[in-house]
């Protein structure tokens, strides 16, 4: 099912910034990744999601809604976990998630069980009634999440939800994440520059660079097998390099491994055959996956 969709979608802010330049794009229900370098354009997208900013030309619709004319109606269906510290730090978690909750438009007990549930889910349950401000960082981002779950959406938008946080406090943010998307059946869409941490987690990608798309597919997809066979030999690599040299084939060391493109069908099994004529130890032999990093420039490699 298509949740978010995009028909040339353009956002050029005052001063002349093209923040999201002619973006097409269908997205299906699940944990998605949105993921560029910094200034890439994805606060802009989530921002125009969730009507907070107007596409300057092109459309974008959530569940089928206009975020602009509807914003009511796609306010009521997603969630949003923003980047930037923004909780108030005199007040207690519970008090917090339940007022936004009664902004949701909740009845004040409905809001109060849902406000518990949801700070339950994020593990904050037994310190609920404790003052933001003596928060820890993790424990400030999963108040955000919490509010971000309190109105029960069907769609979560986080930006950069480990922003700020250690190694394990992003691990254990991560996995939650994907609790999420897997358990509770909310589809989510998580900002990051860090592409590692979606990839992990995510059942599809949206690259964007520059505002510009690089690629949205599953991904299972983005690693697909290559047509690149690895070979490695226990022993005796160089002399198989050489053989496969003069069988035509471009061989390309790396480490103990030798890449071999398969350029024809019949490609495979002359390989294999190499390795027997010369009675090499065969120690490994697939085909090579391509990585998600492969979308990227290796300038923008280099920042995600
Ligand atoms: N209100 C604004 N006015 C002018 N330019 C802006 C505004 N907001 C963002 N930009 C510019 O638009 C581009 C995209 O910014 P955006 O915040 O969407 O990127 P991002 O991928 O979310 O980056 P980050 O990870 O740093 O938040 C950047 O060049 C940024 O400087």
């Amino acid at each position: 099912m298509t949740i978010i969709a995009t028909q040339a979608l353009t956002k050029t802010y005052g001063g002349g910034v093209t923040a999201l330049a002619d973006l097409t794009v269908e997205v299906d229900a699940g944990v998605i990744g949105l993921v560029g370098a910094n200034g890439a354009g994805k606060s802009t997208f989530i921002k125009i999601m969730l009507g907070l900013i107007a596409p300057s030309s092109g459309s974008l619709r959530v569940f089928e809604l206009d975020p602009v004319a509807e914003t009511d109606k796609v306010r009521a269906r997603v969630g949003y976990m923003p980047e930037n510290d923004c909780l108030p730090p005199d007040v207690s978690a519970s008090e917090f998630v339940t007022h936004v909750g009664r902004l949701s438009g909740l009845p004040k007990t409905a809001a109060r069980e849902r406000a518990s549930e949801a700070l339950r889910h994020v593990g904050l349950y037994e310190e609920r009634y404790r003052q933001i401000g003596g928060y820890s960082t993790g424990m400030k981002q999963r108040v955000k999440l919490a509010q971000a779950l309190v109105h029960d959406p069907d769609l979560l938008l986080l930006d950069e939800p480990t922003n700020g946080l250690d190694p394990a406090g992003r691990d254990a943010m991560l996995t939650l994440v994907h609790r999420i998307g897997n358990e509770f059946g909310i589809s989510v869409v998580v900002c990051s520059h860090l592409l590692g941490e979606v990839e992990r987690i995510c059942d599809s990608l949206i690259a964007i660079e520059g505002g510009h798309l690089l690629r949205a597919d599953r991904i299972s997809s983005m690693t697909a097998a290559s047509d690149v066979l690895a070979v490695e030999v226990s022993e005796g690599t160089d002399e198989l390099a050489s053989a496969l040299r003069t069988l035509g084939f471009k061989v390309t060391p790396e480490g103990r491994l030798l890449l071999v493109p398969l350029e024809s069908d019949v490609a495979y099994d002359r390989i294999l055959q190499a390795v027997a004529d010369l009675d090499l130890p065969l120690h490994r032999l697939d085909q090579r996956r391509h990585r998600v990093a492969e979308l990227f420039t290796a300038k923008e490699t280099a920042d995600v």
